[in-house]
């Protein structure tokens, strides 16, 4: 039986429901096999974020250069990175053995949706600096959009609602990147609406999605990000990925795994 493989660099998450563990629940269930390289350890529980430990870079570099001096990879899924030394290490490593085009995800996690730090706070300015280079897709949510591409929303724009969102002043410059951005949603007021912003002049494309009322989100963005380099590795287009991967994040939220007396998981199973 041949598979393909994903390589997942990304945080420990101990309730499985986003981080390493989630991504290899997601990869498996689309029938891609993963590999992966934890970059730090977190505490959480169904409160939130309690502690967060980032390796030392000498773990990091070891376990990406165990694993990329032996297989190739066709796709990389970059989720919790934690501190700019960490990610310095992952760019050396991944600028040494990368072959001809492997398609590269970022999923640029600052903050979990509890609010905790999940990152340094000058993380930001060295993934646009040392990381963006390497990448074919970014997705942040709203705040990181905000965040890393120094998008400063007209008070209109404040209301966050997905159709009022994007414009001249919401878009990002691109001199200085050649990968795509996909605009998550899931902070809009109206709908769960992505945009896949591929250049200045191309026009932003939609991926619309209503809105679900969903009891347990943790870990949304880890279960797309790591869905849709499943598909691309299925030979999906960008596109088609992304559609394909917003649909299989919905089935899971509509029908979540039950874990305890107030919490629950995206459903994986299929
Ligand atoms: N209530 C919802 N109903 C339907 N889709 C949703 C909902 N919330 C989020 N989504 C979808 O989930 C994906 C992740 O979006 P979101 O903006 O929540 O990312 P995120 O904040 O990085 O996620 P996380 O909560 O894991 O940090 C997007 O495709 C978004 O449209
Ligand atoms: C290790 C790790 N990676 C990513 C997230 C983001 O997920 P969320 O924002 O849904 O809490 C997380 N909580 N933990």
């Amino acid at each position: 039986m041949e598979k393909p493989k994903l390589l997942i660099i990304a945080g420990s998450d101990p309730t499985s429901g986003a981080g390493i563990q989630s991504d290899c629940l997601t990869a498996f269930s689309l029938g891609v096999y993963p590999m992966t390289v934890t970059t730090s350890v977190t505490s959480q529980n169904d409160l939130g974020v309690i502690d967060r430990f980032d390796l030392p870079s000498e773990v990091i570099a070891s376990q990406l250069e165990g694993l990329l001096s032996r297989f190739r990879f066709d796709a990389i899924k970059i989720g919790m990175i934690g501190s700019v030394t960490s990610l310095n290490t992952i760019v050396e490593c991944l600028t040494q053995y990368k072959h001809s085009h492997p398609f590269i995800l970022l999923d640029p996690v600052l903050k979990a949706s509890n609010a905790a730090s999940l990152s340094e706070q000058a993380l930001g300015k060295a993934i646009r600096q040392n990381l963006m280079p390497l990448l074919s897709l970014i997705t942040p949510n709203l705040d990181e959009y905000e965040a890393l591409f120094d998008i400063v929303p007209s008070e209109d724009q404040k209301n966050r609602r997905s159709q009022d969102y994007l414009s001249k002043q919401t878009l990002p410059s691109f001199e200085n990147y050649n990968c795509a951005i996909l605009l998550k949603g899931g902070h809009f007021t109206d709908e769960a609406t992505d945009f896949l912003i591929k250049s200045q002049n191309d026009r932003p494309l939609k991926f619309s999605g209503s809105r679900i009322e969903a009891p347990f989100s943790h870990g949304t963005g880890c279960t797309l990000s790591t869905a849709i380099c499943a598909y691309i590795l299925r030979g999906e287009s960008l596109e088609e990925a992304i559609r394909k991967a917003k649909a299989y994040l919905l089935s899971g939220l509509t029908n979540p795994v039950h874990l305890g007396d107030n919490y629950g998981a995206i459903n994986k199973w299929r």
